[in-house]
């Protein structure tokens, strides 16, 4: 089912929560909205589930005008980041709620709560009660409640958001691994870009309540429109006025980017000169802290392990780096 909002504005006041925002939500999709607090992220996804009200603009699923259709009828599994759920009932009659006051057969419902529990890894825990559940597991049970009426759209409000990062993590990929079993188009509202990038097939980036631009995540990292969403998307260093990302930096002990004095590498132009303040293993990759050695401004170069040997850097050595890759937005007003 697709969602198209057209031309929605809120108003808080004087505020402007979303400011003539337009978007097309593709069906089967999942699309994360993805802004930093207070850029109106809620105040979307809420409109489109009408628990808040447009001032002006349409909301549509399915190409049906649901703008003044009651979030009852709208047909949507909506999760907030804290899930109320009955605390006097089980999980299974949580997760069975929505089936059973519309009266499916007592077989049918049970087969699909103890199919949707497994789903979300809460198999054996239908006889507890909310309050005898984790927060990620009551999460899962969210989720469980939400897809078991088959919803049109679902609708995600940082359901992950307080939970830790090993959770959220493995909660992530299992949305994903869900999503493409079930396709129900999805709406996820997250502040985390490493969430969006990892869950979603398309990012809305919000600002201010407008949207700084839609794509997938490559078109987002890779090919930026402005310097908010470049900046929005992950890490970048700022080098001879150019924004680029920290694993598009190479790093090198002489000036021509050799790894060491012996490397025959070519000379480039775009040469800094930098300071290593700190080097730390992450595992696959180094991030090797530096700072300009003309105007101390700090940066990060991200770079293999493999270099980050042959270079065995220390705090306080002097590097040369230069970027590999300058994004097109790289920017005149810097
Ligand atoms: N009921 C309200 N009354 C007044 N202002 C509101 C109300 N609801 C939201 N706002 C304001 O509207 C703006 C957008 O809020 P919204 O919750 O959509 O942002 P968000 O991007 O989801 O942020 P967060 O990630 O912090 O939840 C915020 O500045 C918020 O303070």
């Amino acid at each position: 089912m697709t969602i198209s909002v057209s031309g929605a504005n809120k108003r808080y006041g004087d505020f402007a929560a979303l400011d003539d925002v337009s978007l097309e939500i593709p069906s089967g999709s999942l699309t994360a909205l993805l802004g930093p607090s207070g850029s109106g992220k809620s105040t979307l996804l809420r409109s489109i589930a009408g628990l808040d009200r447009l001032d002006s603009g349409t909301v549509y699923i399915n190409g049906d005008d649901v703008t003044r259709v009651s979030p009852q009828n709208r047909d949507i599994g909506f999760v907030f980041q804290h899930y109320a759920a009955f605390k006097h009932m089980t999980v299974r009659e949580n997760v069975a709620f929505g089936l059973k006051i519309r009266k499916r057969p007592k077989a049918e419902v049970a087969k699909k709560v103890d199919e949707l529990l497994e789903v979300v890894g809460l198999a054996g825990f239908q006889t507890r009660y909310p309050a005898q559940l984790s927060g990620g597991q009551r999460q899962r049970m969210a989720l469980a409640r939400a897809l078991a009426v088959d919803p049109k759209v679902l609708l995600l409000d940082e359901p992950f958001g307080a939970l830790d990062a090993k959770v959220r993590e493995d909660l992530r990929k299992w949305l994903r691994r869900l999503h493409d079993e079930v396709h129900v188009t999805t709406v996820l509202v997250t502040h985390d870009q490493q969430e969006a990038l990892d869950v979603a097939d398309r990012i809305a980036v919000l600002n201010k309540g407008r949207i700084e631009q839609v794509g997938s995540p490559d078109d987002l990292y890779d090919r930026p429109q402005n310097e908010f969403v470049m900046s929005f998307l992950g890490s970048v260093a700022k080098l001879n006025g150019s924004l680029v990302r920290p694993h598009d930096i190479r790093v090198g002990r002489t000036p021509d980017l050799a790894l060491s004095s012996a490397d025959q590498a070519s000379a480039e132009t775009g040469v800094l000169k930098a300071r290593v303040h700190r080097v730390v293993h992450l595992g696959f990759e180094v991030r090797v802290e530096l700072s300009n050695a003309a105007t101390g401004d700090e940066f990060h170069a991200q770079i293999t392990r493999g270099d980050a040997e042959a270079l065995a850097l220390s705090e306080g050595d002097e590097v040369y780096v230069r970027a590999t890759r300058v994004p097109a937005i790289a920017s005149a007003d810097l």
